[in-house]
């Protein structure tokens, strides 16, 4: 860690020269000036009170341009390409980049912050040439790494004031910033305890809190949910989405998990063996399908309420699909059948009344991001990635 103290640390890149007066491109002001917590009040340490930019002001102010472009992007190391002309736009927002352990997601991670060099092609970060602006682009970009690197004999609390002094932030502001961070986060409580008696989940929120202490307009993500149980996952990608939609930071998340970013990313990149499979937004790839789901309660007449609903349906002439999913807690099955015209909607409506049932949902189903990478489907050739579903 350049200019650190603090071993293992993860911050990439020394900022306390020229950072805090530095224009942000697109003629926003400087950093110091506004951040991801509000329109609050912050006593700079001349004594100069200063209104921060709301966050719904700064996320109408990203303009909508690329925020990561690469163009025929290779990295080779002597036995294996990590990266093979991958060719990518990723706008505003919070985009997942998934792939398998090894596909290639961390090497363009230190590619885009400028601090591995690409053997070929070009990438550029927030309009900034990866080749020769590295440094600005670390004044404006926060990196989660995937690794644990936090010091354990300090609290959350003086290590993310530590990044955020190295960032460039005086020391009044960065005490009042790491407050709020960790605020934001879920860590305020414990903001004192040393980290090492951290669970893995807290530890994760330390790293996440560091990224976003210097205000930054773009945040790199590696594997934030690793090591977390289900909930701490849901709790994390629940941040993870608020970090734009509350402040307006775009976000660059990795998993090996396609099923967890469908839930929280607005765009999805998917690379294996160092190839973009594909990129599209995540309605694209969750489009609906023509088959209907429907989700009904038991009920004392019918104690297995999903399948007396399809004896009724298969009396009327309408055949479900073989085969059910699992409901809601507390409902049945969701039953599949052809979505068919308004009558098929209203048959089964009535139908369920009839019966006495409870209609939970009848929706048209919408394909999961894992489905797409099924064998026989046109993108099989990624079906050797693990697409487990959270
Ligand atoms: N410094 C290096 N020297 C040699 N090979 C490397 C180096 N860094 C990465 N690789 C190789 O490049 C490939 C891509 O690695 P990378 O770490 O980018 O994958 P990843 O998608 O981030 O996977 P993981 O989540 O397991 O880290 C792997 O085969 C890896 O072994």
């Amino acid at each position: 860690m350049p200019g650190g103290h603090v071993k293992g640390a993860v911050r990439v890149s020394p900022r306390g020269t020229g950072h805090r007066g530095a224009p942000r491109p697109g003629g926003r002001p400087p950093l110091r000036s506004h951040g991801p917590y509000g329109a609050l009040p912050l006593e700079s340490d001349t004594g100069r009170s200063t209104r921060l930019t709301s966050a719904v002001a700064r996320a109408t102010s990203v303009d909508p341009v690329t925020v990561i472009a690469t163009e025929s992007l290779s990295k080779r190391f002597p036995r294996v390409t990590a990266l093979d002309r991958l060719s990518l736009d990723i706008g505003p927002g919070v985009t997942g980049l998934v792939g398998a352990n090894g596909a290639g997601k961390s090497t363009l991670i230190k590619i885009l912050l400028g601090l591995s060099p690409a053997t070929e092609g070009t990438a550029a970060v927030l309009g900034l040439d990866v080749a020769t602006r590295g440094a600005e682009i670390r004044e404006r970009v926060g990196y989660m790494p995937e690794h644990d690197c936090l010091p354990p004999d300090v609290s959350a609390t003086e290590f993310v004031v530590h990044m955020a002094r190295m960032s460039g932030l005086p020391p009044t502001a960065a005490r009042e910033r790491t407050a709020d961070t960790l605020r934001h986060v879920g860590l305020y409580e414990e903001r004192y305890r040393p980290i090492g008696g951290y669970s893995t989940g807290m530890k994760q929120r330390v790293k996440l809190a560091q990224a976003l202490v210097h205000d930054p307009r773009l945040v790199l993500l590696d594997e934030p949910t690793n090591g977390l149980d289900p909930v701490g996952r849901d709790d994390m990608l629940g941040l993870i989405r608020r970090i734009h939609t509350e402040f307006g930071i775009s976000v660059l998340v990795t998993s090996h998990l396609l099923g967890e970013l469908e839930r929280t990313c607005d765009h999805v990149v998917v690379i294996d063996g160092g190839t973009l499979l594909r990129s599209s937004s995540t309605r694209d790839f969750t489009r609906t399908t023509t088959t209907l789901a429907v989700e009904v309660t038991d009920s004392d007449a019918h104690p297995d309420g999903t399948a007396a609903l399809r004896g009724a349906l298969l009396a009327a002439g309408v055949r479900p699909h073989e085969g059910e999913e699992q409901g809601l807690p507390g409902a049945g099955h969701i039953l599949l059948l052809d979505a068919g015209g308004e009558e098929t909607y209203d048959l089964v409506r009535d139908t369920v009344a009839e019966l006495g049932l409870g209609l939970v949902r009848m929706e048209q189903r919408r394909h999961h991001i894992a489905e797409v990478f099924r064998p026989g489907t046109p993108d099989a050739e990624a079906r050797t990635m693990e697409v487990q579903t959270p």
